[in-house]
């Protein structure tokens, strides 16, 4: 049985790990997942992912359930020395804690914004989330300045991770490219890669639309 992908294209870390399979040619079937109807929530989904999430990776009895794992698995497994998850010990703990940063903070701000609007059409949108969010561009603008990208000086899979979560943060709250000149930059040297552009670019747009729109019907 090949591997399965369960995913959603809307969702960032499903994108980041299709992203993933794309680069590494990750032999996998990519399989569907619907969340407005609760497809995550059947006792086969729970059975492989209690937490209900997307993207599951499913290998057998192996199974991955966080997208950041996926993307070092796949690396490690599929990359073949790949400089974008070099072995080197201390080039590699940046780009976890990277990784780590994407999952602990970009998503989780974010997603305290769009899970509430997407799962239960919730309008209100807090100042403070508002400024949490604001202030990842803050964090980014200061991480970019050390580096090209987020980690070190080339892509990633930490930048993978990132992009696929920051790409749609300007429909909540517009990017002032004066102010956050190597975080522009960094979106648009992303937006530039063939994966990014077949894989993101459009779960993205259809993402931020939606939230937009809920947050904007108030
Ligand atoms: N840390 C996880 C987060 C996954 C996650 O929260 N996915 C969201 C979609 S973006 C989800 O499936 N939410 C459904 C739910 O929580 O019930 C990862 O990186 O894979």
């Amino acid at each position: 049985m090949p591997a399965k992908l369960y995913k959603k294209d809307v969702s960032p870390p499903a994108r980041a790990a299709i992203m993933a399979c794309e680069i590494f040619n990750v032999p996998v079937e990519m399989v569907d997942v619907n969340l407005l109807e609760g497809e995550h929530l059947t006792p086969e989904y729970l059975k492989m992912n209690p937490c209900h999430t997307i993207p599951v990776f499913v290998d057998g009895d192996f199974v991955i359930h966080d997208s950041h794992a996926m993307l070092m698995y796949f690396a490690d497994t599929y990359g073949n020395n790949s400089p974008l998850y070099p072995k080197d010990i201390k080039q590699r703990t940046l780009i976890n804690q990277k990784l780590f940063f994407n999952d602990g903070v970009l998503f989780t701000r974010m997603r305290n914004i769009t899970y509430p609007a997407f799962v239960h059409g919730v309008k209100d949108v807090t100042k403070m989330q508002l400024d949490d969010l604001q202030e990842t561009y803050d964090f980014l603008e200061a991480f970019l300045s050390r580096h090209k990208f987020l980690a070190l000086d080339h892509i990633t899979i930490a930048d993978i991770a990132a992009y696929a979560t920051v790409s749609m943060f300007h429909y909540i709250v517009p990017l002032d490219t004066n102010k956050y000149p190597k975080l522009a930059a960094w979106l648009k040297e992303m937006e530039k890669q063939p994966y990014c552009q077949k894989y993101n670019a459009a779960g993205a747009k259809a993402l931020g639309e939606f939230i937009k729109s809920v947050i904007e019907s108030k």
